[in-house]
Order: C-alpha cells, then structure tokens, then sequence
C-alpha cells in the first residue's frame, strides 16, 4: 500500500538544502521518526523529471548499513512536490559537528575521523561497485550529505540526486555554495569519474580534521589554480602522519595516482585502524 501524506505528521525542518528541504516526520500507524526530503519539480523539464524518477529508483536500491535507507516516495502532482521518505539519523550531518567544532575552539577525535573515513569508503564501495547495476557516482559528497545515526555511525545521504539536480535546469540553477571539493579533472572540463569521489572524499576528511578546506579562495578562478597545484596544508599537527597521509593519498591531483576504492580498504594504514575500532 503506498504511503501518502496523511499517513505522517511534519514535527520540524530540519535541513535546507540547495535542492529541497528536510523534514522530520512521525509516521502515524505506529509513530516511527523518520524524515522527507520535498523537493518542487514544477521547473524540470520532462526529461529533468524522467531523470529523477529514475535516480530516486536508484536510491530504493541502494541497501547498506551505511547509506541511508529509503522507505518510500510521494508525488503531489497538484503542487509539483516530491517527498522522499528515509531513515532518520539522530546525529545530524558531519558539517553541523564542523562549524560546531570551530565555534568551539575544538577538533574531532582522531579515531572519530578514522571511524569516518573507514564507514564513508565502504559506503562508496557499495555504490562504486554495485553487484547487479552500473556504478553509482554520488558526484556530490561533503560534509552536509553526511549523517549518523545515534551511535555515530556514517549514513550517506542524497546519492545520485545530485545529478538531476544540477543538470542544466531552472530549477538546478538555485544550487549555491562554493564547489571547494571540486577534483582537478572537473576544474579541467574532463569527465567526473569514480575517482572523482575518492578526491571529494579525501577533501570531505581534511576538513574534518582541520575545520577549512584544503583548498580555499576568493574567487573560482583562484580556487581552480590552488585545485590544480594540489598543495594544501598538513592537517593539524595533534593528528597522526598516517591519517594525513591517507588524507593525501586520496587528495592526489593525477587521477591514476588516487587510490580506488579497494586500494583505500586495503591500505595497511586502514587496516590497521579498522582492527583497533573493532
Ligand atoms: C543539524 N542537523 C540536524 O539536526 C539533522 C538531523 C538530526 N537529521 C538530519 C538529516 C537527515 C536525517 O535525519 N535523515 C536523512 C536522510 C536523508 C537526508 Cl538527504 C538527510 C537526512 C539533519 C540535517
């Protein structure tokens, strides 16, 4: 029986984004917390539309413990709105605990960015290398599109949505913020590649650790240079070599030089760690 709108009641917004807003939701038959994300498409053309039907598909797919699970979708065709039903993650997305931490004067632990690192790769995993699909690129992979739930545990968010939503559409064109994760290939007008993710991953965990980009600017032209060069600061001395290594292994501007995904899980830096979080 598909869900509708009656079947929830909206308790707060929780989250706006360049593409929609999310809400917390209560689901009324047994009250389970879960959030939608209400996105308008009366602005998409037939093909825009076409293309988010079918990434929005794509998600119902996409079962890991650390992507976060869709539940359900509803279309208000009298108001163009999409909602996208998903899991609800207690812990708030990773950009939150970022400026919270340079408010404060503070950093994350290192075994929380290495605990990071090790979930967000195999979620990658997962959708770089689907058993019964093409490759799923998330092509949009930052702090705020990712979650955790209340063990703190990684939930990535909003895979392949990113897609439609900054194709060439009225709708898209309202995508703001500064693209500082932008890969070397990308500022090169070449095609956006599974190693393209590696790059805004190793970005995504420099700023975990340092609270700023690796790569910052005024201006894009400016960024694109600084993008090109590859050269960033050393994390913050209180974190170890390693991780700064493997930060720089995946923040590498030639992009047969990045590790893929299974070289990332076969690191001995990664393995190591990933026996002392067990
Ligand atoms: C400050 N952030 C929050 O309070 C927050 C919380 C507690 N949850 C969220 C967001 C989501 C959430 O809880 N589940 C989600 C599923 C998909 C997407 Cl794209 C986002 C979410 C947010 C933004």
């Amino acid at each position: 029986m598909p869900s509708t709108l009656d079947d929830f009641e909206v308790i707060s917004t929780i989250g706006t984004g360049s593409y929609g807003t999310c809400k917390k939701i209560r689901r009324k038959k047994d009250g389970k917390i879960m959030v939608w994300k209400e996105m308008e498409y009366g602005t998409m053309t037939e093909s825009e539309k076409q293309m988010l039907v079918s990434e929005v598909n794509l998600l119902r797919e996409l079962r890991h413990q650390h992507i976060v699970r869709y539940h359900d979708r509803i279309i208000d065709r009298s108001r163009a709105i999409i909602y996208i039903i998903m899991e609800y993650c207690q812990g708030g997305d990773l950009d939150t605990i970022i400026v919270q931490n340079r408010k404060e004067g503070t950093h994350v632990p290192e075994d929380f960015a290495w605990k990071i690192l090790i979930q967000t790769t195999l979620a990658l995993k997962e959708c770089h290398q689907r058993k019964n699909g093409k490759a799923v690129l998330h092509r949009d992979l930052k702090p705020a599109n990712v979650f955790l739930d209340a063990e703190s545990n990684v939930k990535l968010g909003d895979f392949g949505l990113a897609r439609v939503l900054h194709h060439e559409s009225s709708f898209a064109k309202t995508y703001v913020g500064t693209p500082y994760y932008m890969s070397p290939e990308l500022v090169n007008n070449q095609s956006y590649n599974e190693k393209s993710d590696i790059w805004s991953l190793g970005c995504m965990l420099y700023e975990l650790c340092a609270l700023v980009p690796p790569f910052t600017a005024s201006n894009q032209s400016e960024l694109n240079r600084k993008i090109r060069t590859g050269d960033f600061p050393r994390i913050p001395s209180q974190y170890s070599l390693e991780l700064d290594l493997i930060i720089r292994k995946m923040i590498q501007v030639e992009v047969i030089r990045r590790p893929n995904i299974d070289a990332i899980l076969a690191d001995p830096l990664i393995q190591r760690k990933q026996d002392s979080l067990a």
